[in-house]
């Protein structure tokens, strides 16, 4: 395979989000090593924030109902088209990661801190999933917000959903995607504010 012969740089360079994601999904101790990445995040006050709840199989079908509802919660005029393809999605993804925040209020590391750790998590994940040749995509969306879904997913406030990682195998291999320089995002701060390209009109 491929991969084999990438650098690491290479493997980060060349991420790319897959909507298209079919089977197969790693298991086992493949799994277990690419979810152990989230262990390596960066955390202020090693407070382990990140909670992951794995949606496989039939659970796939009970995880699209309680999204629906929660849809039509959220707005009950909502389009009978979204609501199929959400479904859809969530009921056919091989498998589903919840990314759950076990968030802390009263803690001495501010909460920004706690939810930026889940997001650190979430990249090892991403960067893993294609090391290992597989695709993965980051979605939230209205629901992640919604509190009753967020419960009856096992996350009460002040416990949240960080969003949804939709996880399998590419349907097709894609070439590297273009990448945007990142000069307009750097600037050497001498001593006075730093202004960005990317800032400019
Ligand atoms: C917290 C979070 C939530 C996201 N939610 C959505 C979403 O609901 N729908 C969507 O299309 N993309 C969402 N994205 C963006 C995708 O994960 C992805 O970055 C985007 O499709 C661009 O693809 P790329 O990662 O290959 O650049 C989200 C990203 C983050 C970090």
């Amino acid at each position: 395979m491929s991969k084999h012969h990438h650098t690491a740089l290479e493997t980060l360079l060349s991420r790319a989000s897959a909507d298209t994601l079919v089977k197969p999904a790693p298991k086992g101790e493949e799994l277990e090593a690419i979810l152990s990445t989230a262990m390596r995040a960066p955390d202020h006050g090693k407070l382990r924030p990140w909670r992951m709840a794995l949606v496989r199989g039939e659970a796939r079908l009970a995880l699209a109902e309680r999204v629906v509802a929660s849809m039509k919660r959220l707005d009950p005029n909502v389009p009978e088209q979204k609501i199929e393809k959400r479904r859809t999605r969530f009921s056919t993804m091989p498998l589903t990661i919840v990314l759950g925040m076990h968030l802390r209020p009263e803690d001495k590391i501010p909460l920004l801190e706690q939810q930026l750790a889940v997001g650190a998590a979430a990249m090892n994940i991403l960067n893993a999933l294609h090391a290992e040749g597989y695709g993965g995509l980051w979605v939230s969306g209205d629901i992640a917000y919604d509190p009753e879904l967020a419960t009856e997913l096992g996350f009460p406030p002040p416990h949240a959903l960080a969003g949804f990682i939709f996880v399998g195998t590419p349907e097709k291999d894609r070439e590297t995607p273009k990448r945007r320089s990142v000069a307009p995002y750097v600037a050497d701060w001498t001593g006075a504010p730093v202004s960005f390209e990317a800032d400019k009109q």
